[in-house]
């Protein structure tokens, strides 16, 4: 056992979920951006959440949702973090933090060197942050474009809350993605997927055991 954490986000279904947690996965990341292809409603959401196990941390993506949508999805599914995945601003995680109660993780994109203060801003207010690749110019999606970033940038940094790796990571390079950043945690949807949505149970077990026997 690695003792390094992973979350599979985007997951749409039952067999989905179960086939994550029996991988191995302490966080199932449910996606409620719309133009996404792994978008689930709060409804099928709930009925989801019903069967993850105890222990696993449940956590909804959103990309700058108002607080009253924010506030209809949290009475109607049991998450245990938020995923900020949008243009939130450090006032706003605060923000969110104070109003709904529940831990939040800010999404944060590296392209280059110029990112990387952002990552300190953000670590200052959110419960965890991720550092995720920063999606293509005119990309509709901000984040779950599965391309990696250049590992390099961050080599040996730390931040003074739990952070995940992310962006582009599969059962091949996450070994290496883990030996050049450092990370205890990553997350990931593309790389398990046979198409945009579709999770595959032999992938996400695969990268489960390539990150557990790190
Ligand atoms: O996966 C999506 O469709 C998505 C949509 C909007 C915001 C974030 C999204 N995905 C998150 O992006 C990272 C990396 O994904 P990938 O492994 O590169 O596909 C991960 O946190 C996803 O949850």
């Amino acid at each position: 056992m690695s003792g390094i954490n992973i979350k599979i986000c985007g997951l749409k279904d039952a067999a989905a979920c179960k086939a994550a947690a029996d991988a191995g996965a302490r966080y199932l990341g449910f996606n409620f951006f719309p133009k996404s292809p792994r978008y689930v409603s709060p409804t099928q959401a709930a009925a989801l959440a019903v069967d993850v196990p105890i222990g696993v941390c449940k956590v909804g993506l959103v990309v700058d949702m108002e607080d009253d949508v924010l506030e209809a999805l949290l009475n109607e599914v049991p998450l245990d973090m938020i995923q900020l995945h949008g243009h939130e601003s450090p006032e706003r995680v605060l923000e969110v933090k104070a109003r709904f109660g529940l831990p939040v993780m800010k999404a944060v994109g590296v392209r280059d060197a110029d990112d990387l203060p952002s990552l300190e801003a953000y670590a200052r207010v959110a419960d965890q942050i991720l550092v995720d690749a920063k999606p293509p110019r005119g990309a509709v999606l901000p984040g779950g474009n599965g391309l990696p970033f250049d590992w390099r940038l961050i080599a040996g940094r730390r931040w003074d809350v739990p952070w995940m790796l992310a962006g582009g990571l599969t059962p091949d390079n996450v070994g290496q993605a883990i030996a050049m950043t450092g990370a205890r945690q990553v997350d990931l949807s593309s790389g398990v997927e046979t198409s945009p949505g579709v999770k595959d149970a032999a992938l996400m077990s695969a990268f489960c055991q390539a990150v557990l026997s790190e």
